[in-house]
């Protein structure tokens, strides 16, 4: 069974410069109990579809079924079986923390012990237990987002949209995370959308994701297949003054490499086997008399992959308005 289905979903905006076609007729499929990861730079489309999806934003045009409710003839169905966490977060800063938790909860109607229950593992599984007696207004950045986040999670839907659920938060709080998703899924069945910038995230935990660009859908892949297609560590390297031709033809000798581009004095290039190629160049560059000034190694980041699939990085969120339709 599919939890979402997205037929031709659309969204343009009008903003004084022009229209802006911030989502253009994406059409995916969601099914029951898989983690579904959102990836797209800067003004992608991404929170503009989580806002459709959620009903807080009516599409231009398109169609879509959520958690088995019609978007368009039953947003309070749909409303009533997801969970959202958005980026803002509309906790109440003048409010206790587990006033605020209780609250969220009363008003999807659970029994005040059933409430409790929840918000109590929740509040220990997101390192939120020390903080129920404070005011929702004195947490700080990374605690104001794991609230949120109990927020969006207390009334325990089967379905879970989470925009950029980790931006702000320590790494601790982000594995902390991740391990409740996957718990959300693994025990409780639910199924989980979220968007992110971070590879890494969409890698650990996503049995699927989807890539946005300027409003459509580049590529739907499972996270192994998408870093198949980016190849390999980046290697930045400078070399002293006279030495690049040289450096150039050694890197050119080494096996698993790719992509050489030289800038100056340095050098630019993606290796399968970071390590070994990197003893092997620093053997080789000694060997010739050509001097290293700086090393670099870059493990692939989500500009690789958009650099990969699309042939150039992120671009700013402008490209998306109507002058690039
Ligand atoms: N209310 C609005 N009025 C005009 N333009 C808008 C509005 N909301 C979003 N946009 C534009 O729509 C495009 C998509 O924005 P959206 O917020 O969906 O991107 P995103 O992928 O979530 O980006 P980010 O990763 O920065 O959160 C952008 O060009 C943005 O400026």
């Amino acid at each position: 069974m599919n939890m979402i289905e997205v037929h031709g979903l659309a969204r343009t905006f009008q903003a004084p410069h022009g229209e802006v076609n911030a989502v253009r007729g994406v059409d995916f499929t969601v099914a029951a109990g898989e983690i579904v990861g959102f990836l797209g730079p800067n003004g992608a489309g991404k929170t503009t579809t989580l806002r459709m999806l959620t009903t807080l934003l009516r599409p231009t045009a398109g169609t879509a079924t959520v958690a088995g409710a019609d978007l368009l003839a039953d947003p309070v169905g749909v409303r009533r079986r997801i969970g959202y966490v958005a980026q803002g977060g509309g906790a109440n800063p003048a409010e206790l923390v587990a006033n605020e938790l209780m609250l969220q909860a009363r008003l999807y109607g659970m029994s005040k012990a059933e409430a409790q229950s929840q918000i109590d593992s929740l509040a220990a599984q997101l390192g939120l237990a020390e903080l129920t007696t404070r005011l929702v207004g004195s947490l700080s950045g990374g605690q104001r987002r794991r609230l949120d986040i109990a927020l969006g999670l207390v009334h325990r839907p089967p379905l879970i949209f989470l925009d950029e659920p980790s931006t702000g938060l320590d790494p601790t709080s982000r594995s902390n995370l991740w391990e409740h998703i996957r718990r959300l899924r693994d025990e409780l069945g639910a199924t989980v959308f979220l968007s992110t910038h971070y590879l890494d995230e969409a890698d650990a935990l996503c049995d699927r994701i989807l890539i946005m660009d300027r409003g459509t859908i580049l590529v739907e892949d499972r996270p192994e297949e998408l870093k198949r297609r980016v190849a390999g560590d980046a290697v930045t390297i400078e070399v002293a003054p006279g030495g690049v031709r040289e450096a150039a033809a050694v890197v050119e000798g080494l096996d698993g490499t790719s992509g050489l581009t030289t800038t100056g004095d340095t050098l630019r290039f993606r290796t399968e086997h970071s390590s070994r190629t990197m003893i092997d160049l620093l053997h080789a560059l000694e060997a010739r008399q050509v001097e290293p000034v700086s090393v670099q190694v870059d493990r692939p980041t989500l500009d690789d992959v958009f650099l990969t699939l699309t042939g150039r990085s992120e671009e700013p969120a402008a490209a998306a308005t109507a002058g690039a339709v």
